[in-house]
């Protein structure tokens, strides 16, 4: 019996205390049971930073948060991972988004370890001047515990380059040092090209791996596409699923979801307004029917089952975002595959759905992309800004998007092989599952440098 407080995300990622869940790694584990031992350390992080976040509001009064910073895993390089602003945020939210940057930072081969972090402040509502003020509250603290070879933070839900510019300002001005202690800056000062686009464009290379095994050898070409959620990472998956010839129906937000009532789905047009209006951070609905081209679904419904026939679904909000009756629901729709652009986008029931259709109807059955291999783009692009920062130089969006597609290539190989190693049970074919490959595969490479370290034996 645990004594520990309960913290159900963190207990769905790590699987820690779920049993009848643990079995992606139980395979491997029972191949090779010494490895119980990494499991048992690896769930533990190595530090928790929590800190009281003090800001004035516009009416000059006191507003308190709470401040968090994850620093889980350093086995493999500085902490690296996002720091995200949400009411929801919590030290539950944050270890297991800590959790899964472990593995999936593992799986970019970059030298990088994982973390997270982030504020249960919510910037919807505030003005410009009062999330400046917070951030730089944040970052006063924050400043403390990061550093460029110690633990490198970026952006995550209401996280984007504009608050980034506050933390790294506040963090230059006490340091008295220009370093890069964060990633997603602005192109001007010290960013990378292709950073804001990399989570977007990187999850929709995964998929693009994803409909050649099953069988799809035009890509996205005709495909259709539901997405949710309207911010960074919905935004470029969806302009990079137009680029590649597919059509986009879908967007959405905690109060509900936008349908593009014609075949053609939005425009890269309509997506450079949406992206103005969550700048702005305002609700998706203030973009309008469009005359009828749109149709609102308010009461936060989520997109999944709002559409008939489609082949593909990315989950690019929040966690817990798909259950397993918009699974099956899916998977009468004709998907074909489904990737997390959000970390945890799938709930349990729903990965059980996707995984059982591939047992019972091998390549033919929909095919689901974990979060941390399929979003891996973002993290891996950030490695590639460090590596800039690090040379004194900046690289084209021709070479950077040339590196972001091998990686993402090799993201997939190693979930498929590693897969391919421990077949799903029950598989008339050999059908390798790419979730059971990510978390080997991610595992096994921290594991060892944990065990080159002295951190289990
Ligand atoms: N930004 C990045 O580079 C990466 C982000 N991710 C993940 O992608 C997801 C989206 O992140 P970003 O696009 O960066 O954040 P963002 O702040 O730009 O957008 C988040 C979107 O999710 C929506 N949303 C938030 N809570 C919701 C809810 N309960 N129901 C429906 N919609 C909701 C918001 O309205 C917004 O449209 C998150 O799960 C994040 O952890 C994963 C890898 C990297
Ligand atoms: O770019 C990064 O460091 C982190 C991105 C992130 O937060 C994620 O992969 O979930």
């Amino acid at each position: 019996m645990s004594n520990l407080p309960k913290e159900p995300e963190f207990e769905q990622a790590s699987n820690s205390r779920a049993a009848q869940r643990f079995t992606t790694l139980a395979p491997f584990l029972k191949k090779y049971p010494e490895y119980k031992k990494a499991l048992e350390v690896v769930q533990i992080p190595e530090r928790i930073i929590q800190f009281r976040v003090v800001w004035e509001d516009d009416n000059h009064q006191a507003q308190v948060n709470r401040g968090f910073r994850v620093q889980f895993n350093s086995a493999l390089g500085p902490y690296k991972g996002g720091l995200r602003l949400h009411p929801t945020v919590n030290l539950s939210v944050l270890k297991f988004l800590g959790f899964e940057q472990v593995f999936k930072n593992a799986l970019t081969g970059i030298p990088i370890g994982g973390g997270k972090g982030g504020s249960d402040f919510d910037p919807k509502g505030k003005s410009d001047a009062e999330v400046r003020r917070f951030v730089k509250s944040f970052a006063t603290e924050l400043s403390r515990h990061i550093g460029a070879d110690t633990d490198v933070p970026a952006g995550d839900i209401g996280f984007s380059t504009r608050e980034g510019g506050f933390l790294f300002g506040q963090y230059k001005a006490l340091k008295n040092e220009w370093v890069g202690i964060l990633t997603g800056k602005a192109l001007d000062w010290g960013g990378s090209h292709v950073r804001p686009e990399a989570t977007g464009y990187g999850t929709v290379y995964y998929v693009e791996h994803m409909l050649a095994h099953a069988g799809h050898a035009d890509g996205f070409k005709g495909k259709r596409v539901i997405i949710s959620g309207s911010g960074q990472v919905a935004q470029f998956a969806a302009l990079k699923v137009i680029e590649l010839g597919g059509t986009v129906l879908t967007f959405s937000d905690s109060k509900g979801s936008l349908i593009a009532t014609g075949e053609a789905g939005f425009t890269k047009e309509e997506i450079e307004e949406i992206y103005k209006i969550k700048f702005a951070r305002k609700e998706l609905s203030t973009l309008g029917d469009k005359g009828g081209k749109y149709k609102f679904h308010g009461d936060s419904a989520r997109p999944w089952t709002l559409i008939d026939k489609y082949d593909v679904a990315l989950p690019c909000a929040t966690q817990n975002e798909m259950n397993a009756q918009e699974a099956d629901f899916a998977i009468k729709a004709g998907c074909v595959a489904v990737a997390e652009g959000s970390n945890m986008g799938c709930d349990p029931g729903a990965i059980d759905a996707f995984e059982k259709s591939r047992a019972e109807k091998g390549k033919k059955g929909t095919w689901y992309g974990p979060g941390k291999a399929a979003n891996s783009g973002g993290v891996a692009v950030s490695g590639l800004e460090m590596q800039q920062n690090k040379g004194l130089t900046q690289w084209t969006p021709e070479v950077v998007d040339a590196k972001l597609k091998d990686i993402m290539k090799s993201a997939f190989q190693q979930c498929y092989d590693a897969g391919a190693e421990f077949p799903l049970s029950g598989s008339k074919e050999e059908i390798p599952s790419l979730l059971v490959g990510a978390n080997i595969a991610g595992f096994r490479r921290v594991a060892n440098a944990m065990k080159d370290h002295g951190d289990w034996f």
